[in-house]
């Protein structure tokens, strides 16, 4: 939300959507380091990199965290401050996300960040998952989601705040907010997230059953917006994000914010006691045995 509304005040104040609409300079420093080669800038860390393209305005953001891009406090934390980069970059326009992994896009919260750790831990651990959702759901970009893998849990949020889903047309992939398999329960801005996105009815279904859709029965939820090949799923993102760039971008980002402030504003007015709810919950023993348990079956079926 503060993204969205820096860049509807900057709109007003500063002109900065009209640069956003109206072309940028075709070079721009982004990211460390800073080693510039040709109309390409790149930047690499350990859980992902990400490339501003100050031709097309479009930065690519691709995990490469092995072996399911889980996200960890790391992982939370890089990710927040690159989306933190691109959004006070006058040069970046959109957000394409997606993995470097095969068959991944994310696996969602890294459960060993919940398992056997102090409330300390869980504290800081639930206010990176905050910042994550509330920088990429508020962001005044336009995001796109490449989804060109499984994306369970987390990483179905990390989408679902995202403007736009393409995902890889194949059925062995799967997608969706299933916390209740696991024994644990979904926060409301998860739920709302899920709601505004596919409405009441389907989102409380599979919210209580925890169900993971095929990418064929998420398109026809409304769960992902587009099925692609798994080779064309980025390049018909940044193909999207033209459509997207082509609309004046002061009125989509006043119409985002519009859509979004009253489920961004509830978790700002309650962040605290969201964060209190958490850790009370996830370090009860029957919760901490259900995780545990469930890590069990994740070997398990690898074994
Ligand atoms: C209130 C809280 C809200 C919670 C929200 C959440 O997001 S809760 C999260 C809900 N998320 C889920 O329910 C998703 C659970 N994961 C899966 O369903 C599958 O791993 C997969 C479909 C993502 C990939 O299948 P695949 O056959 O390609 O891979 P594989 O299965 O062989 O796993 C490889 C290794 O990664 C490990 N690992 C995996 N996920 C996680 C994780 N989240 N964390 C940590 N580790 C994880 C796995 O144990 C194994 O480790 P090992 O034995 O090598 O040390």
């Amino acid at each position: 939300m503060a993204a969205l509304l820096r860049g509807l005040k900057s709109f007003s104040l500063s002109g900065r959507s009209l640069s956003i609409t109206s072309g940028v300079a075709p070079h721009r420093r982004y990211g460390l380091p800073s080693v510039l080669s040709g109309q390409r800038n790149s930047s690499s860390s350990s859980k992902m990199t990400v490339d501003l393209d100050s031709s097309t305005g479009i930065a690519m953001m691709r995990f490469q965290s092995p072996p399911v891009n889980s996200l960890t406090l790391d992982f939370l934390t890089e990710f927040a401050t690159n989306l933190e980069k691109l959004e006070m970059d006058k040069g970046c326009r959109g957000v394409v996300l997606t993995s470097a992994l095969p068959k991944i896009f994310s696996a969602g919260l890294d459960i060993r960040e919940m398992y056997g750790k102090s409330p300390e831990h869980c504290r800081e651990f639930w206010k990176a998952v905050q910042e994550m959702w509330l920088k990429l759901y508020g962001s005044s970009m336009v995001t796109v989601a490449a989804i060109n893998g499984s994306s369970p849990a987390g990483g179905c949020l990390m989408a679902l705040a995202c403007d736009y889903r393409i995902m890889a047309d194949n059925p062995r992939y799967s997608i969706g907010l299933n916390e209740t398999q696991l024994g644990i329960v979904a926060p409301f801005w998860f739920k709302e997230n899920m709601v505004n996105t596919v409405g009441h009815r389907m989102a409380e279904i599979s919210l209580q059953l925890g169900l993971l859709y095929s990418a064929p029965d998420a398109l026809k939820m409304g769960l992902v917006d587009q099925l692609v090949a798994e080779e064309a799923v980025v390049t018909t993102a940044t193909e999207t994000m033209a459509k997207w760039f082509a609309v004046p971008g002061h009125a989509r980002q006043i119409t985002k914010s519009v859509m979004r402030k009253p489920t961004i504003d509830k978790l700002l007015s309650n962040r605290e006691d969201d964060i209190n709810n958490f850790v009370t919950f996830i370090t009860k023993d029957s919760i901490q045995k259900s995780l545990k348990m469930y890590m069990e079956s994740l070997r398990k079926k690898k074994a």
